[in-house]
């Protein structure tokens, strides 16, 4: 049938748009949908990656619950269906609920063969996508693995189901074809609209060829049709365009979202192509960079790398692997977390880079190293570090020589001037023993008020003589604040040909120092063969205590204090202990290491009960006897003393008055808030308190009114050179007549002769104590022994 002309050219088209359609559904379609599944995958990759790198957190800390719920998460991203996670042996240690068993024993035996497969050149496994069926895909995604050649941390078991890709892309298409025949349909009609136009025209200005009225009939009839086909013709495609309008802008809308989302991380992002040049890049990159995002992309990566080697290290990596690069930020280099993970997309490779600077991360590790070796007060080495150090040397069997250092009397400034000035102390001190310090040594502080010294190559004598210099050194005063510090050291030494272990040599040095100390401090000792011996005799000594405090091995012995008329008035309890191997053995060899072992608090207690027990005893003989007994430094240092104390006396029926405390000088040297509220706890209950050894140490009579003492003991010493020494005679007349005027009590102590005895009796000494009168006996030697008196002193 022949084709009227007006029809030929949109007939042509036509059949153009089915065949154009007809192509397009076989060229481009397919192509769409493997495009659209290559972005899907790309998507699902990223968020892989994201969600495995906070997955590897949680596994590091062994957070099993944050590992669920993380899965349980990541499952209710659209088009993941389940989700598991096995550990480095290949074990399921968490997985979704809605995880199919038989789908996670299948992705089980895959991951087995994937890393049992001896043709791959690394274990460490690479994202692996599955394709299960047409939609179905399963993934196997490795975690925290950092180092090429080893298994990552674990993996992650994803199933993912592209079906709504697969629909949006088929609809997508339809879409696509629809507009575009659409389209060319309307270009078919306007063709034709056109053609008749033309032809009507031309049939008006060629009245000769075509004079029929037919153009009359045909423009009645057909024109008005014409154009309300035209109309609606214009509507669809106003419409059609619309649509495709608002597609497009639901499109910028969700990739601005994209471009928000990533511009929102903390992480810098960078996506670099196989040339090593800047695709794509977020704010956080940018602000690391300090360089705006416009001017990042299309840069190369080298020009923000320090390494040269960085891009092989970013090139050679086969899978989501982590490492640390130096980049440039403003001129200045910064440490750099890289995550890196390789992508494929249009057959392109590209690398994903997870950027951190890591300046506080390496600042914060830098600090814990510095602590690890050095001291952070005086920034002096610590123990730590000389002890490596002496180490390192001994395992070269060098020689050398140790000083060990210890300020006397620490603890007074810190306990009277505070601990600010006792740190100021210490930092001036180091400062001080810093310049004092020969080279070739290492000054360290070993704790509180403790330094040592390692001087190498040092023989015994040079030692001693640096050992000197230093406590010269330290002599004049120290300008803390407005205070005016002495700091005296002690100091131990020990020297060793370099065939001694460090620990052994430190113990050397540390009972040299215990040596100067017992020699009278502010000196130096060197370390002996003896002093082991001592130490390892003082070792047994301590042993042996703590089994005679178990098998009840102290006694008491009482001496009595004996007034004008020769009546005992008082009787002092003195401890004893019967050894099994020593014998009978007096507290002087043994109260000083019950002191340092802390036991004596425990023999405290056992006196004042035996010594309670005595009193209520000799009272229901009728002997009214006050009983004293010592309170040792060490006593005042336990957390509650007069609450143990006086829950002692409370539980014996005895008057509290008939105890009386012997308390010695130095405890009120460091008389602390705690010593001052026993002692005005004891004075509250009624319990006399005497200031023993009186004269001997810092005698002030702040002490005697400050804490309202009953009495004072006159140390043996004084009344030792009675009556022929000037010196003793007039001391003992100054405590005596200073006592009386202050209303105090006075006991004299260590009175052995007659001559004695009467010069303390005619200078107005009431209670004597002495061998003189008596020795201190057992207890039940006075209850036998009774109410005698002794003879008259004349
Ligand atoms: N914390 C405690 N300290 C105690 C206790 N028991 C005793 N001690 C203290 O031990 C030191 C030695 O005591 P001791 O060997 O018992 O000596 C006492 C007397 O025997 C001795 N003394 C008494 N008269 C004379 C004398 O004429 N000559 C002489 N050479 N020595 C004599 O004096 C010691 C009593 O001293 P004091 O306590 O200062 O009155 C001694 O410091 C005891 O304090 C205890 O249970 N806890």
């Amino acid at each position: 049938m022949p084709i009227h002309h007006s029809l030929r050219l949109p007939v042509l088209l036509g059949i153009f748009s089915l065949f154009y359609a007809l192509m397009t559904a076989t060229l481009y379609w397919p192509d769409s949908i493997e495009q659209s599944l290559d972005e899907w995958r790309f998507q699902n990759h990223q968020t892989l990656m994201l969600v495995g790198s906070s997955l590897s957190k949680h596994l590091q800390r062994g957070q099993l619950e944050e590992l669920q719920s993380q899965l349980e998460y990541l499952a209710q991203t659209a088009d993941i269906q389940w989700a598991g996670l096995a550990d480095k042996q290949l074990q399921l240690i968490a997985h979704t609920y809605n995880a199919p068993h038989t789908e996670l024993e299948t992705e089980q035996q895959r991951l087995q063969q994937l890393t049992s497969d001896s043709t791959s050149s690394q274990h460490n496994v690479v994202p692996s996508w599955h394709q299960q069926d047409d939609t179905d895909y399963r993934v196997i995604y490795p975690i925290g693995s950092q180092v090429p050649d080893q298994l990552p941390q674990a993996f992650l078991l994803v199933g993912l189901n592209a079906q709504r890709i697969i629909a949006n892309a088929h609809q997508n298409a339809w879409i696509h074809l629809g507009y575009t025949l659409a389209i060319l349909l309307f270009c078919c009609l306007i063709l034709y609209g056109l053609g008749c136009r033309l032809n009507r025209q031309r049939t008006i200005s060629s009245p000769r060829t075509n004079p029929t009225p037919c153009f009359a009939l045909k423009t009645s009839e057909d024109l008005p049709a014409s154009d309300e086909q035209n109309h609606q013709l214009a509507h669809s495609f106003h419409c059609i365009s619309q649509q495709l309008h608002e597609r497009q802008r639901a499109l910028q809308e969700s990739e601005q979202l994209m471009t928000d989302l990533i511009n929102t991380m903390s992480i810098g992002i960078l996506v670099i192509d196989d040339q090593m040049r800047i695709e794509q890049a977020n704010r956080a990159a940018a602000a690391l960079f300090a360089c705006p995002i416009a001017e990042l992309q299309g840069q190369p990566l080298q020009q923000w790398l320090v390494e040269e080697q960085a891009i092989h290290q970013i090139q050679n990596n086969l899978g989501h692997t982590q490492f640390e690069l130096t980049g440039y930020c403003k001129g200045q280099q910064i440490p750099l977390e890289i995550t890196c993970t390789p992508f494929k997309r249009k057959q392109q490779e590209f690398y994903l880079l997870l950027i951190k600077d890591v300046t506080e991360q390496h600042q914060a590790e830098q600090q814990l190293r510095f602590l690890a070796h050095f001291d952070p007060l005086t920034r002096l080495a610590n123990r730590h570090y000389l002890l490596q150090h002496l180490n390192q040397l001994l395992a070269h069997n060098q020689a050398l020589s140790l000083l060990y250092l210890d300020i006397d009397h620490f603890k007074r400034i810190n306990d009277s001037l505070g601990h600010e000035v006792g740190d100021a102390l210490l930092v001036e001190i180091a400062q001080r023993l810093r310049q004092l310090c020969p080279p070739n040594s290492l000054l360290a502080r070993s704790g509180g008020d403790e330094f040592i010294v390692l001087l190498e190559h040092f023989t015994q004598e040079e030692a001693l003589d640096t050992a000197q210099k230093l406590l010269q050194g330290l002599q004049p005063p120290m300008h803390i604040r407005q205070y005016q510090c002495q700091a005296n050291p002690s100091i131990g030494i020990t020297s060793t040909d370099g065939h001694l272990g460090a620990t052994e040599l430190l113990k050397q040095a540390d009972l040299a120092l215990y040596a100067a100390k017992d020699a009278g401090r502010n000196r130096l000792a060197i370390y002996t063969q003896a002093l082991s011996h001592a130490a390892e005799q003082r070792q047994r000594l301590e042993q042996e205590l703590r089994q005679a405090l178990e098998r009840q091995e102290f006694l008491l012995y009482y001496q009595p204090q004996v007034d004008n008329q020769g009546q005992i008035r008082v009787l002092e309890a003195l401890l004893r202990w019967q050894s099994p191997h020593r014998g009978l053995v007096a507290p002087d060899v043994f109260i000083p290491v019950l002191e340092d072992t802390g036991l004596i608090l425990e023999v405290t207690r056992w006196v004042l009960q035996e010594a309670c027990q005595q009193i209520l005893h000799w009272q229901q003989q009728g002997l009214p006897w006050r009983v004293s007994m010592n309170l040792s430094p060490r006593d005042f240092q336990q957390a509650d003393l007069a609450g143990s104390v006086l829950d002692i006396v409370q539980q014996t029926p005895i008057a509290p008055s008939l105890l009386e405390l012997e308390i010695t000088e130095s405890v009120l040297l460091d008389a602390s808030a705690q010593v001052q509220d026993s002692l005005a706890r004891f004075k509250a209950a009624g319990i006399p308190l005497l200031l023993d050894d009186f004269g001997t140490g810092y005698a002030s009579l702040t002490y005697l009114q400050q804490f309202h003492f009953d009495g004072i003991k006159v140390d043996r010493q004084f009344v030792d050179g009675l009556p022929d020494s000037p010196q003793s005679v007039a001391l003992v007349r100054g405590i005596v007549t200073m006592a009386q005027h202050l209303g105090l009590h006075v006991v004299a102590e260590g009175v052995e002769t007659a001559q004695q005895a009467l010069f303390l009796r005619q200078n107005g000494c009431p209670i004597l104590q002495g061998y003189y009168f008596d020795r201190p006996r057992p207890g039940n030697y006075w209850s036998e022994r009774g109410n005698a008196t002794y003879p008259a002193v004349c």
